[in-house]
């Protein structure tokens, strides 16, 4: 049964509004058979009888609402059910057949729809990096992994996609999951990436690194009286926590010049490494199902504490340190006008004082910049270094030779011995390295867009395609690295051997968007190793 009435209003000759009332359409067919809206006043009334209902609607509204109804009878589940079969069908022929990259090979799933590497994603836990190294056995070594991306396994094309001459962007579909399109990190565009890195890239030049060796050598000589303290008292030790502590802590500090002192607490804040890690499973998700991080974060985070286990509590309690912390050195750096005080050496004040505009310095942007820059700095650095000791401590040749270079080294430099004395030690260089080389920190691709076709063998890739290539299937490749997973630090002892792989051994990315943080890293990674090597055993 048609129930509503529908309510026409006309514009007289004579001002004012006059409202015309139409009968519903099943009592008003007209003679086509289509339903009709006919007036109860009729068309010549319209001034003289002006209906007591006052809705109105203007004019364009009320078409708007004749023609909806008139297309009423194609909304039926039949017509829909047909509308969307057509229409998928003919994006999958689109797809398949049409698309700019329907010529590379592929599964036809993975080019059908972006549900392939979800299911790789979010059902199989992240095992996309590995369904893509089996895909190229299969397909060769260029691919089509999505709708939209292709992806390399050739390391002879690694420097034909991460360099610095021309113009590239970051794919927004990975990074933009991350809820940080402003950041230096994930953003995509490459005029503004550009702008931001270099605010605060000199922050994190080598000789800045080298300045702040104080800062490294506090928490190395912290852990190792916290390590000491716990072997007199028979304790075991979490090193796999204590080493995430050390890297938050230096990181914090340098960046934002506070302390949080992860170091002091019993369990080294255990809880904020395995939250960290967790972070995948979050970006994953959200890469796929959009909404998914936008509304876990509109949450309440009172509510969410009283529910979170205490890791995640740990967490958000770090989260809103870290923001009022960043608000209240905003404020001090913007009242003290920042360039004429140079001693301020935090990202905060180096972003007041770069030619940033001032849109890019509101606090949202500058908090985002933050948690992006400590977030890149904790958890790759502790991966390395983690990975670095459980190998070093499981071979005792490995230990020895690179501790007796040390003790070597410590005879005839000061106390404690330079960072770069350390830099020429080759085989702690070497062991590094080799740490390095199986821990890149990121698992997964960094496919890149560029505005000019990209031409690999007998391919051309269309400019603006996003094409990628994956560090750890490279550095896992055993063309270049034989016996590739074994830890083998005297791969790189021969001068002319790592010279061949200077080219594709790349843990901190190479070409514009290189890491900004690999000098701190590296000097992290010498300085405390260096000084567990020498001091300590571990039994794992
Ligand atoms: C062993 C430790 C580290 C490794 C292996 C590492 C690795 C990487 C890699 C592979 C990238 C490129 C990411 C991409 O292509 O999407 C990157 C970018 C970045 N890293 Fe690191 N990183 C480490 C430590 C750090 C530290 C300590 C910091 C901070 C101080 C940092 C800050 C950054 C930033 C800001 C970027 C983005 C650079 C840009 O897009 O311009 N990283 N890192």
């Amino acid at each position: 049964m048609w129930c509503c009435w529908l309510v026409r209003c006309t514009i007289s000759q004579t001002p004012g509004v006059y409202l015309h009332t139409y009968l519903p359409t099943q009592q008003a067919e007209s003679h086509e058979g289509r339903p009709s809206l006919k007036s109860t006043g009729g068309a010549n009334d319209q001034r003289s009888t002006p209906l007591p209902i006052c809705i109105l609607l203007p004019p364009a509204l009320t078409r708007a609402m004749e023609y909806i109804y008139s297309l009423r009878s194609l909304f039926g589940w039949r017509n829909l059910a047909g509308a969307a079969v057509t229409y998928y069908a003919t994006l999958a022929f689109y797809r398949l057949f049409l698309h700019p990259l329907a010529r590379f090979p592929g599964p036809k799933l993975a080019a059908l729809s972006r549900w392939y590497e979800a299911y790789y994603d979010v059902v199989q836990n992240g095992q996309y990096t590995k369904k893509i190294a089996e895909l190229h056995k299969q397909y060769g070594p260029i691919i089509r992994i999505s709708p939209f991306e292709l992806h390399v396994i050739d390391p002879a094309f690694y420097d034909k996609i991460y360099r610095m001459d021309g113009r590239w962007g970051k794919y927004g579909f990975m990074y933009d999951a991350f809820g940080a399109k402003s950041s230096t990190v994930f953003g995509s565009d490459h005029d503004a990436h550009k702008a931001h890195r270099a605010a605060i890239a000199p922050l994190f030049s080598k000789a800045k690194v080298a300045s702040r060796q104080d800062l490294i050598r506090k928490n190395v000589d912290k852990l190792s009286r916290r390590i000491d303290a716990l072997a007199a008292s028979g304790t075991t030790l979490n090193l796999g926590a204590a080493v995430s502590a050390f890297t938050r802590d230096i990181a914090n500090e340098y960046i934002t010049g506070k302390q949080y002192n992860e170091l002091d607490r019993e369990d080294f804040g255990i809880g904020l490494s395995i939250s960290s890690q967790g972070a995948g499973v979050f970006w994953r998700t959200t890469k796929h199902i959009r909404w998914f991080g936008p509304t876990l974060r509109s949450i309440p985070i009172d509510w969410v504490m009283k529910t979170a286990d205490e890791g995640t509590q740990q967490f958000l309690r770090y989260l809103q340190q870290s923001e009022a912390d960043t608000k209240e050195t905003l404020a001090a750096a913007r009242a003290s006008d920042p360039n004429d005080d140079k001693s301020q050496t935090t990202v905060v004040h180096e972003i007041v004082r770069s030619k940033l505009p001032p849109s890019e310095k509101t606090f949202e942007r500058v908090f985002e910049e933050i948690a992006t820059l400590t977030g890149a700095a904790f958890e790759t650095t502790a991966s390395a270094l983690r990975l670095i000791l459980f190998h070093v401590y499981s071979d005792p040749e490995i230990l020895q030779r690179v501790r007796a270079e040390i003790v070597a080294a410590a005879a005839t430099s000061p106390d404690p011995i330079p960072l770069t004395t350390l830099e020429k030690l080759p085989y702690l260089t070497a062991v590094l390295m080799e740490g390095l080389r199986l821990s890149p920190a990121i698992g997964t691709r960094s496919a890149r867009l560029t505005n000019k076709d990209l031409v690999y063998g007998d391919w051309r890739i269309p400019a603006g395609t996003p094409v990628g290539m994956t560090t750890l299937l490279m550095h896992t490749d055993e063309k270049l690295y034989p016996e590739p997973l074994r830890f083998n630090p005297d791969r790189w002892m021969d001068p002319t051997d790592r010279k061949a792989l200077d080219k594709v051994y790349a843990p901190f990315s190479k070409g514009t968007r290189t890491c900004v943080g690999m000098h701190l890293a590296w000097a992290e990674l010498y300085q405390l190793l260096s000084t567990l090597f020498r001091r300590f055993d571990f039994e794992i």
